[in-house]
């Protein structure tokens, strides 16, 4: 029987990288990405933006809004400082399960949690069920269209502080135009744009770096 993207790029991971090295899963992906299939993940080169950022920000508590096959998660949580927890949002049942053993392959399972169910439903419930007050980081890469409302109800549901910063993926391709308009023109955020190449290409893509001012 067929299998799936995902499928293949976790076999691509048991195959070529290190158990318990999450540097070595990043690199296998890649790999796979650029010799075998295309798949939508940040990438070496956002990638390398993703890291600075994450290291610049060296957050306590992060976001992640589309776990995918966790190449991103993966990242940004090998970087993490000790104490540190990385909450991550998927909705697709199968997505989630090839998530949950590329997390376990990089050993960041301490590190990581993963949560099945859409960002729109868990949103709300982050400070009864996992205790968070407030992300330090929150990390875009779902469904470009749900970048502007999710926001939004982050901000509602005051999960943002003064000097919380919000990376987003694919603000050129695909394109988050309305969250784009919204953030760049909002006097409660600060942002930047990071110019790179959507992922394993040669087309124009960035990342959206936020800073909300409380
Ligand atoms: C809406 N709330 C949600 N809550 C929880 N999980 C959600 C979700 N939305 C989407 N998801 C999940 O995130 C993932 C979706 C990511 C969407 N990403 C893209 O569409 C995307 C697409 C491209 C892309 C670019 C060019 C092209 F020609 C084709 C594709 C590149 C990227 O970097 C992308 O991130 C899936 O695993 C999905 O199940
Ligand atoms: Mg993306």
């Amino acid at each position: 029987t067929q299998t799936t993207r995902p499928q293949r790029m976790l076999a691509a991971v048991q195959k070529s990288a290190t158990r318990g090295d999450p540097r070595s899963v990043v690199k296998a992906i890649d790999q796979f990405c650029r010799q075998k299939e295309w798949a939508m993940n940040v990438g070496d080169e956002k990638g390398c933006i993703l890291d600075s950022v994450v290291t610049e920000v060296n957050p306590a508590t992060v976001l992640e809004l589309g776990t995918y096959c966790a190449y991103s998660t993966v990242r940004i949580a090998s970087l993490l400082p000790p104490d540190a927890k990385l909450i991550t949002l998927e909705f697709n049942p199968h997505n989630a399960a090839i998530a949950r053993q590329v997390i376990a392959w990089a050993g960041l399972g301490d590190k990581i949690q993963l949560v099945e169910g859409p960002s729109g439903d868990w949103i709300p419930k982050m400070k009864e069920k996992f205790g968070i007050e407030t992300f330090d980081l929150v990390f875009l890469d779902h469904w470009k269209d749900r970048y502007l409302p999710d926001t939004k109800l982050m901000e509602e549901c005051g999960l943002l502080r003064k000097g919380s910063v919000l990376l987003a993926d694919n603000v050129i391709c695909p394109g988050t135009p309305d969250y784009l308009e919204y953030i760049r023109n909002s006097p409660r955020y600060k942002s930047q744009y990071f110019r790179s190449h959507l992922e394993y290409t040669k087309v124009e893509d960035g990342l959206e770096k936020s800073v909300f001012l409380g």
